[in-house]
C-alpha cells in the first residue's frame, strides 16, 4: 500500500454522494506524546484510493489518539501528515473538509430532531454546488440508508444510544468525503445495523473513499491493513531521545 501519486488531481473539497473520490493520504514518523508519556513513535501510515486501515491494540496503546491525529483535532509531537498533492498543515481548512471523524460522543445537537442534526451537518459541509434539494435528498436517503427514517422528527436527546450512534453514522452520507476516521464505531450498535455499518464501509471504499477504524470487535474489512499500535510503543525508560521537532501534544479545538 503506498500514497496516491502526487501529480493525481485534488479531490474537490465537496462531493456528490456517487462521485468518485481520487488521492491519497499518508503520514510518516509520526510521534504522540500525552500527559509527558510517548504514546506511539516512529509511526508510518498510508492510505490510497479504496483502502482501508485496522486500527488494532489494547486500552491506551493509542489508537483514539492517532486517529484525533488524523483528523487534526491533536497535534503530533513529530513526523508529518500529508495529502497527496500536499502537507495537512499547509491547508488545515482543506483537510477539515476532506475528512470525516467519528468519535466515541455522538456530536448530536439534543434539541434539534434527527433529520434537523443531520440538514445541519449536510449544511455546513455543503459544497459550492449543492443546492438545497441536494442536502435534502441526501439527508433523506442517509435517515433511510440507517435505518432511522421514522425516528426524523425526534429530539436528539430521546435518541437510544445506539439510534444516537446511527444518526451519527449518518453524517458521513449526508456530508460526504474522502477520508473518514472512525472510533470504535461498532459502539452500542445491534448486530443489523452493525451489518449495514460494513455495507456502507464497503460502498465508500468502492467509491475510492478511505477509511481508518479502531476497533475492539469483529468488523468485517476486506483487505483492510493492519496497524497494531503495540508495534510503535516505546520504552520509557531511557528512550526519550525524540527528534529535535518534538514537542508536547496539544489538542485543538473541535
Ligand atoms: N485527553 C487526554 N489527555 C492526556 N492523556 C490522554 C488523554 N486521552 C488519552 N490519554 C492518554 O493517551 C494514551 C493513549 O490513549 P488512547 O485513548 O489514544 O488509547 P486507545 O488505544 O484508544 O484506548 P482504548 O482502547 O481504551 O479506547 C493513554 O495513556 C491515555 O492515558
Amino acid at each position: 500500500m503506498s500514497a496516491a501519486p502526487r501529480s493525481a488531481p485534488p479531490p474537490s473539497p465537496a462531493h456528490t454522494a456517487t462521485s468518485r473520490f481520487e488521492g491519497g493520504f499518508e503520514g510518516r514518523g509520526l510521534i504522540c506524546i500525552r500527559s509527558e508519556r510517548i504514546v506511539f513513535a516512529h509511526l508510518d501510515l498510508a492510505l490510497s484510493a479504496g483502502e482501508a486501515l485496522l486500527l488494532l491494540g489494547p486500552n491506551g496503546s493509542g489508537k483514539s489518539s492517532l486517529l484525533r491525529l488524523m483528523a487534526g483535532l491533536l497535534r503530533p509531537a513529530g513526523g508529518k501528515l500529508a495529502w497527496h498533492d500536499g502537507p495537512v498543515a499547509d491547508e488545515p481548512e482543506r483537510h477539515r473538509a476532506r475528512t470525516r471523524y467519528v468519535g466515541h460522543t455522538d456530536a448530536i445537537k439534543p434539541v434539534l430532531s434527527a433529520r434537523e442534526n443531520l440538514t445541519f451537518w449536510a449544511r455546513v459541509c455543503a459544497g459550492p454546488d449543492d443546492t438545497r434539494a441536494d442536502l435534502d435528498t441526501r439527508v433523506a436517503a442517509a435517515l433511510d440508508r440507517l435505518t432511522l427514517s421514522h425516528l426524523a422528527d425526534v429530539p436528539g436527546r430521546m435518541l437510544s444510544a445506539g439510534q444516537k450512534r446511527r444518526l451519527n453514522l449518518a453524517r458521513l452520507l449526508a456530508a460526504p468525503a474522502p477520508l473518514w476516521l472512525m472510533d470504535e464505531p461498532t459502539t452500542a450498535l445491534d448486530v443489523g445495523s452493525i451489518a449495514i455499518l460494513e455495507e456502507i464501509l464497503a460502498e465508500h471504499r468502492a467509491r475510492g473513499g478511505m477509511i481508518a477504524l479502531s476497533t475492539h470487535q469483529p468488523v468485517t474489512l476486506p483487505e483492510a491493513r493492519v496497524l497494531n499500535l503495540d508495534d510503535y510503543a516505546v520504552e520509557q525508560a531511557g528512550a526519550w531521545g525524540l527528534p529535535g521537532n518534538a514537542h508536547p501534544d496539544e489538542e485543538m479545538p473541535v
